[in-house]
């Protein structure tokens, strides 16, 4: 059976270690000596070359777009692909202190075709009381005619050696397979907006002894949300929430140690993108709550009528007055104001305490989180986990 070949060579929690509590919650190896690290890139097979993906160009991004349209992760069912824009892609890939040479790619010699894609952006994670400086892996994506040629493990090599040249040794990414070994384990939960057309394509059926009619009104809301001195965050709400934010995550053992640069480029508000809403207090006009959610369309596979769905996945939310069962409320209103047509969250931080309650139902998909050259002690809770990867 094939037992992690690749993952059983490398420094994460290996399965055989786990529950022995001999072995220290930190980094697995040290770092290597920056003239230790390979200096060169990885040999791929040779027909295949390393290309870095400049996001500025137009092309480029373009090209990556399309590659993960096609190629990219699809549920068990082969009835939906996730469909990245290209806005969203330029965004998730640039944060504040990125690096072009993490954006890596693989093209066909002959046909300079792009054919596989895997990035890295840095980011400050806290694990209990460390902060570490970590690069977060993600967008790994082989095009369906390349798979099981052992390229990803290469290409994992790869991004690793590129993030050691810049003197980072630990990373996080998530997987909905099982690899040694998850931090956590969590489970996506979906509150449908437009439950019509996810029962037309099929992502949700009407309940026994339900009505369309009868399903509609199950799921409406109101036309706009009801809590006073609720409005889109701006600019100026940077230092705030950045206080607000940074003392809610403190509680989570896993979260980013967000600065106001970070909060300025992943919170506010990037057009098609990412939406972030505060509560100012009417009297007072302290921000006293957040709520944010980012805009994630899927391809629907093989449906006469529809070719996308609109899905907006939940992001960061902190309540400190607003109770939080009505701002994520109002978040579901305004999502579906702007045409969403499925609302996800995951059942970390202190998701649960809504999800049954607005309606939310649960996926059939779990992720698993994981962190490279690191080990903690014991597996978290989704609600331990302050960290939404993209
Ligand atoms: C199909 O059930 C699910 C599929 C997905 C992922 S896999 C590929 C894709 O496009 N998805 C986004 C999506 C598609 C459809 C509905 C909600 C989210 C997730 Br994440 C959780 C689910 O439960």
């Amino acid at each position: 059976a094939k037992r992690h070949k690749f993952w059983e060579t490398q420094p994460v929690g290996q399965f055989k270690d786990v529950g022995d509590i001999s072995l220290p919650e930190g980094p697995i190896e040290p770092p290597t000596p920056l003239s230790d690290v390979k200096q060169e890139p990885y040999n791929l097979p040779s027909l295949y070359e390393w290309t870095t993906c400049d996001m500025d160009s137009e092309e480029t991004c373009t090209e990556v777009y399309n590659l993960l349209k096609n190629n990219y992760v699809e549920d068990d069912e082969n009835m939906f692909r996730f469909n990245y824009s290209r806005e969203f892609l330029r965004w998730a890939l640039r944060p504040p202190g990125y690096y072009k040479s993490w954006h890596i790619g693989v093209r066909a010699k002959a046909s300079k075709k792009l054919v596989a894609f895997i990035t890295g952006v840095p980011a400050r994670i806290r694990v209990r009381d460390e902060v570490v400086k970590m690069a977060e892996i993600n967008f790994l994506c082989v095009h369906k005619k390349l798979r099981s040629k052992r390229l990803a493990p290469v290409m994992i090599k790869e991004v690793t050696r590129r993030v050691h040249l810049e003197n980072i040794w630990q990373a996080a990414y998530t997987a909905g397979v099982v690899l040694p070994t998850p931090i956590t384990t969590c489970q996506y939960w979906h509150r449908s907006l437009n439950p019509k057309k996810l029962i037309d394509v099929g992502f949700s059926r009407l309940g026994a002894r339900m009505t369309m009619s009868r399903t509609i009104k199950l799921y409406k809301l109101p036309d706009s949300p009801v809590t006073p001195g609720f409005r889109k965050m701006e600019l100026r709400d940077v230092s705030a929430v950045t206080r607000l934010l940074r003392n809610y995550l403190s509680q989570f053992v896993v979260s980013p140690d967000f600065d106001e640069s970070d909060v300025e480029h992943w919170l506010l508000p990037t057009e098609d993108v990412m939406d972030s809403y505060l509560v100012e207090s009417p009297e007072t006009h302290e921000i006293t709550d957040f709520c944010s959610f980012y805009a994630l369309p899927s391809s629907i596979l093989g449906n006469q009528n529809y070719s996308i769905l609109k899905a907006a996945y939940s992001y960061y939310n902190v309540s400190t007055k607003t109770p939080l069962l009505q701002l994520m409320n109002d978040a579901l209103i305004v999502a579906k104001q702007k045409g969403f047509d499925v609302f996800n969250a995951l059942d970390v931080m202190h998701n649960e305490s809504f999800l049954k309650e607005l309606k939310f139902g649960p996926g059939d998909g779990q992720l698993h989180y994981f962190l490279y050259n690191y080990r903690i002690l014991n597996v978290l809770r989704p609600s331990e986990l302050g960290l939404v990867l993209l």
